[in-house]
């Protein structure tokens, strides 16, 4: 029998149905036709919504950074790429969008996709940013990085340990891990004083970076579905790891860090007990760095040491990677550098090259500049809102509140910047010092990377030491490119390239 409400739902329900299909009609047309972006050029779908981007990334598992150099092909410099997005393709944008007197906001849906929303990453803000940074940055200057020498060169070395026990046992190594292996090692010690001794994990497969590296294809996801995000990142462990398997790694990660900022907020006496008495934690759990003297909550320490160790573990990791790759494809250029180590550094019984005497080697310089060229450092757009003033980039007027960005590798991929850019030549950056304007790895302006000296530091020591004490020969015949898939961070998901290492003579 049919009661009065049943009969009043079922005249509701296509009520409502004609509502939402009315709304999303108005949305559509309002977007295509009506919005302070109608008359960019760019796919119609993508004029119409957001969730061409998504179905492009999540359904379709295409690489955005790759999908739009098609784009651009198609529809030139500049093109929409979202109902409220734009990306130029142009260089010069590059620097219109990325540079010292913009503090435009990073944008909310790929930002807070990481999970750190409260760290010196995910803040959205300038200013909330630059408070964070203005107690970090005093770890990460050159002048600390100087002072921390010995740590890093104690971490370098003990990869380079870890690498004569494979040479022992005649095994070969897995590169992409083992350099990730010493990153990881470093970014520890300096967070927490405490190496979590990745490096002397089995065939260099440390769990925590098998999980990092696992993670990478899912953060993509996170960034359209917060109820995704939440169910692994937020639900209780042993839930999380139920109901998504694939993601177990990250959620043992996320345990990991928990306990070593719990360990230090719950009992701060034991910072003392650390040996090395400045690490970053160490500053960050100092109220006196703060401007309003208060030290921040567990929460935002924890999502700021996954922020150090994302941002710090496999971005220096893929550098140390693809350039080594490069050098083994073409002997001459390996043959050089080893000479110029050589002759720095010419006995290993004798005093080791510091720091400073490898800053002065051009062309162990030149070679890192072109494998952070080549590795692009974060491959994705870095999003910024446009301020309400409004903004021109690349010479086109862009309306207040359009989501913008450049990728990287639209200026390190320009041929007319670096003609044969797909080609590893180190000798470019020797020819023009003008060419490190378009260096751009570490991005430029406020948000730019706030681990630069250390990267740089950790660079030249792991080039030099690995390099001057060991003749590196490939396992087997790889193919001339790594395939990357755009993850923010490159994914490279070929092969791994392994390696057989000799020991030089001394
Ligand atoms: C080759 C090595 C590295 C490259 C290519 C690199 C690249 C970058 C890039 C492109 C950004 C800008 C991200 C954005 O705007 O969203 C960035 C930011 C950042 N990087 Fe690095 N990075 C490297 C190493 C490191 C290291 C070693 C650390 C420290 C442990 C670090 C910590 C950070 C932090 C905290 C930020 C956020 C800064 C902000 O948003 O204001 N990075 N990095």
């Amino acid at each position: 029998m049919q009661t009065h409400e049943n009969g009043a739902t079922a005249a509701l329900l296509p009520a409502a149905l004609a509502a939402v299909i009315a709304y999303a009609v108005y949305v559509v047309t309002y977007n295509v036709y009506f919005h302070p972006l109608a008359k960019f050029p760019g796919p119609l779908i993508a004029r119409m919504t957001i969730y061409w981007k998504a179905y492009v990334e999540c359904i379709e598992n295409l690489s955005f950074c790759h999908v739009l150099v098609e784009l651009h092909a198609r529809y030139g410099d500049v093109v929409r790429i979202g109902p409220n997005e734009l990306h130029f393709a142009n260089p010069k944008a590059y620097h219109d969008i990325y540079n010292n007197k913009n503090r435009w906001d990073k944008e909310a849906r790929l930002y807070k996709s990481f999970n750190e929303d409260r760290s010196s990453f995910g803040f959205l803000t300038y200013a909330e940013a630059k408070n964070r940074k203005d107690v970090l940055n005093r770890s990460f200057s050159q002048a600390a990085i100087e002072g921390a020498e010995s740590l890093c060169v104690e971490k370098t070395k003990a990869l380079c340990t870890a690498f004569e026990r494979q040479s022992k046992a005649s095994k070969s190594a897995d590169l992409y891990f083992a350099f990730r292996c010493m990153t990881m090692d470093m970014i520890m010690t300096f967070c927490f004083g405490k190496p979590i001794d990745a490096v002397d994990a089995p065939d260099f497969k440390a769990p925590i970076l098998v999980a990092m590296d696992a993670s990478l294809p899912i953060f993509i996801r996170f960034k359209y579905s917060d109820l995704y995000k939440n169910i692994i990142l937020k639900c209780p462990p042993k839930l999380s790891k139920i109901l998504s398997p694939s993601t177990a790694g990250l959620v043992d990660l996320q345990q990991l860090l928990l306990r070593q900022i719990n360990d230090l907020t719950n009992d701060p006496e034991k910072l003392k007990l650390l040996p090395h008495n400045m690490t970053i934690y160490h500053r960050l759990m100092d109220a006196e760095a703060y401007r309003n003297k208060t030290v921040p909550s567990a929460g935002s320490l924890y999502e700021e040491a996954q922020a150090l160790m994302f941002g710090g573990a496999d971005t220096v990791g893929n550098t140390l990677m693809l350039g080594t790759f490069h050098l083994l494809q073409q002997p001459d250029k390996l043959q050089k550098l080893k000479t110029e180590l050589s002759e720095a550094w010419p006995s290993l019984n004798g005093p080791e090259s510091k720091l400073r005497d490898l800053e002065n080697l051009p062309y162990l310089n030149a070679v890192i500049k072109e494998s952070l060229r080549l590795s692009s450092g974060v491959v994705s757009g870095l999003l910024r809102v446009v301020p309400p003033t409004g903004v021109t980039i690349g010479g086109v007027a862009v309306p207040p509140g359009t989501i913008v960005s450049c990728c990287s590798t639209f200026v390190h991929y320009n041929a007319t910047i670096f003609p044969e850019p797909d080609k590893f030549v180190p000798e470019r950056w020797l020819e023009s010092s003008d060419l490190d304007n378009w260096l751009v790895a570490f991005s430029r302006g406020p948000r730019m990377c706030l681990g630069i000296n250390l990267a740089w530091a950790e660079l030249r020591l792991c080039f030099a030491h690995v390099l001057r004490k060991f003749d590196l020969v490939l396992e087997e015949p790889v193919q001339d490119k790594l395939p990357f898939r755009d993850t923010f961070l490159p994914y490279f998901y070929g092969p791994h390239v392994r390696v057989n290492m000799r020991p030089v003579d001394a």
